[in-house]
């Protein structure tokens, strides 16, 4: 049970938080958070999410993660991520399998980094990391963390990062074709159901350039998808989208999330979308200062939420 009543607005201390809460644009499906500490942990090793849910398997965890960066032609180093616990064993638990985590937290504060570290992007300068069982350190291969991601972590950036020349079916396609799993009627027929699932069966054969943003960071989600990953990162999914198309790509990665358990970490600066996730946590100065409990995941809704904008517009 939690320590503490839950509140609407989170943890305000330490970084000005701006929660949806029932007085402004959600209604009643409303963020109620509440500060985690003692209240997550079952005490067995398993943790709630929000609502129902259990997470009884853990997917990620980061003991003593440092990132530094020396920069170039210049005697100065960068320390990018000071301390990172995300354990059993510490305040911030493991990110647990079918979890939604949000990262959130000023500009500067390493979410980024923390995400490239969870992704195998960037090696750690120490510290240990391990992804569903293996561990990761600084010696680990280049060649070893390629296979990794290529298996079991999708990535979608802000900026989508599709290939230019490539159809949107292309391009859900490839990933399959690297990982050299299926054969060529099995990715074909994959590559349809994703690009249907995320609503673009029409579009197939269109490239890039002949799609809408919200488009395609739709066909970005259904290629981050194609080989099943266990883990999707999201880096500012929706950084470049509209109101309409946040909405979209937010209800289809809560699908995602609910129908497939596939856990996902998203870093954003947008407040109002915390409300997806089970647990939103804070980053500031290379560090984690705060995490915070969602009692229910859930959708904004189109017409309040622009409702809600536009009385904020209205009164400054
Ligand atoms: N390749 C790099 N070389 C040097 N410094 C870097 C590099 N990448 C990140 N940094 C520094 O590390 C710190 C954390 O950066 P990071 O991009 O992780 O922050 P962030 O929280 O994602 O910021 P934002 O919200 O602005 O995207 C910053 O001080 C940044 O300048």
């Amino acid at each position: 049970m939690p320590s503490e009543p839950a509140n609407s607005n989170g943890v305000k201390d330490e970084i000005e938080l701006v929660g949806l809460g029932p007085e402004n644009s959600n209604g009643s499906a409303m963020l109620e958070r509440a500060d985690v500490e003692g209240y997550a942990c079952n005490g067995d090793g398993t943790y709630l999410g929000a609502g129902e849910k259990v997470l009884d398997e853990c997917a990620v965890e980061l003991e003593h993660i440092r990132k530094t960066y020396n920069l170039e032609g210049r005697d100065e180093q960068v320390v990018a991520l000071k301390e990172i616990n995300i354990c059993h064993e510490s305040e911030i638990y493991p990110i647990m399998k079918g979890e939604f985590l949000i990262l959130r937290g000023p500009s500067g504060g390493g979410k980024t980094t923390l995400l490239n570290m969870i992704g195998c992007i960037d090696n750690p300068t120490s510290g240990v990391l391990r992804l569903f069982g293996d561990k990761i350190t600084a010696e680990t291969s280049d060649s070893y963390l390629a296979k990794l991601r290529l298996a079991k972590i999708g990535f979608v950036f802000q900026t989508f990062n599709l290939l230019a020349t490539m159809s949107a079916f292309e391009n859900v396609e490839l990933p399959m074709t690297l990982l050299g799993v299926l054969n060529k009627k099995q990715r074909q027929k994959r590559a349809v159901e994703l690009l249907t699932t995320v609503g673009l069966w029409d579009r197939m054969d269109h490239l890039p350039s002949e799609l809408s943003g919200g488009e395609q960071q739709r066909v970005a989600i259904a290629r981050a998808l194609a080989n099943k990953p266990e883990l999707l990162l999201l880096d500012e999914p929706t950084g470049d989208l509209d109101t309409r198309n946040t909405i979209d790509v937010m209800d289809i990665l809560l699908d995602i999330n609910l129908k497939q358990r596939t856990t996902l970490v998203m870093v954003t600066h947008n407040p109002d979308i915390e409300c997806y996730a089970d647990r939103v946590l804070y980053l500031q100065d290379g560090q984690c200062v705060k995490q915070a409990l969602n009692e229910s995941q859930c959708r904004l809704e189109f017409t309040k939420y622009m409702d809600f904008l536009n009385s904020k517009q209205a009164d400054p």
